[in-house]
């Protein structure tokens, strides 16, 4: 087993060429957040937007429009009952799918487009609805895609592998992950005070940081968007979800060193800044 390092985010985080723009940075869609759950996609998408990713997309119920944008003018926005959800889910580099998307029929059937959509030369992270969805139905799994991160904390986890919590050993998270996803294209991060990282080949990681103050709704939300951002902008690679593991925890120990409570709006907050101090130090 390995521990993620400060040097990763050295190592990952470059800095950005003066004759980029955008498109360089890779496009990103999110999809989540039903009429219940709007700040989770919302707070993915601050995730994704603080995380540096070149163009960002919103697939959410339309009534979270206005607080979407209120938040984050950034990010574009697609009503996810639009049946161009479809196309620009092909345009996409990356897709974020499941923080606050629900159970609903319509989750389903947008985990079915996203199954159809995908393509190798995508990566797909996926996050709390959208793996308990799989959980209920593994033939929604989008096994198409190039890449696949899958982010359960340990509850998902074990409705997703039958594992239960107790039970969850690194030996028996690999069989299970091995089993789910046989091609060796999938990450699992499960998440916990130390979320184990798996890489699909057998190379386990574990982040050694983070704090209870981050014990706070919306977390995980977050932290599938800094993912889906840095992967966006990084390339899909172990590398670059590890580092974005490990910022997601950094930011909330800088945090937690005066705050009680760690806020995840307030970890994107930190991010650019955090992020400009390891590029000068690649
Ligand atoms: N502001 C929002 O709109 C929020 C929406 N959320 C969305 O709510 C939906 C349900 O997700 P939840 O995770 O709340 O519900 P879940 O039912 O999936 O998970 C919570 C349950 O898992 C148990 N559990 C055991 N180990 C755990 C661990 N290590 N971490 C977390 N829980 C653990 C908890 O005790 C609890 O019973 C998802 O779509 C999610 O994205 C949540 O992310 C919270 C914030
Ligand atoms: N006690 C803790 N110590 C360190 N990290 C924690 C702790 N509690 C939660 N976290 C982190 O917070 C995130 C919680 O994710 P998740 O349960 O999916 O949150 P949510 O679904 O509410 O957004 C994970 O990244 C997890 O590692
Ligand atoms: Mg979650």
């Amino acid at each position: 087993m390995t521990e993620i390092t400060e040097d990763l985010l050295k190592k990952v985080i470059v800095k950005r060429k003066s004759d980029s723009y955008k498109g360089k940075y890779g496009r990103i869609l999110l999809i989540g957040g039903s009429e219940n759950y709007g700040g989770a996609i919302i707070m993915s998408t601050e995730g994704a937007v603080n995380a540096g990713a070149g163009l960002v997309a919103t697939a959410t119920h339309p009534m979270n429009l206005t607080a979407l944008h209120a938040r984050l003018p950034e990010a574009m926005f697609l009503d996810w009952h639009d049946a161009q959800l479809a196309d620009l889910i092909k345009k996409m580099d990356v897709i974020v799918c499941g923080p606050g998307l629900g159970m609903s029929d319509l989750a389903k059937q947008i985990m079915v487009i996203l199954r159809r959509c995908c393509s190798e030369k995508q990566t797909v992270v996926l996050d709390a609805s959208a793996l308990d969805l799989i959980s209920e139905d593994k033939t929604l799994l989008p096994a198409n895609a190039g890449h696949l991160v899958l982010t359960p904390h340990q509850m998902e986890w074990q409705r997703l592998s039958q594992i239960r919590i107790p039970f969850q050993t690194d030996s028996a998270n690999i069989a299970a992950l091995n089993q789910l996803i046989p091609d060796s294209n999938a990450m699992l991060v499960l998440k916990s005070n130390h979320t184990h990282v798996y890489d699909g080949t057998g190379q386990i990681f574990v982040n050694p940081i983070g704090n209870p103050g981050m014990a706070t709704g919306g977390m995980g939300d977050t932290l599938a968007g800094i993912i889906g951002g840095f992967v966006a902008q990084f390339g899909p690679s172990t590398e670059t979800v590890l580092a974005a593991v490990y910022m997601h925890s950094l930011a909330g120990d800088l945090l937690y060193q005066d705050h009680y409570v760690v806020r995840p709006t307030e970890i994107a907050k930190v991010l650019p800044k955090l992020m400009k101090k390891y590029s000068e130090l690649s």
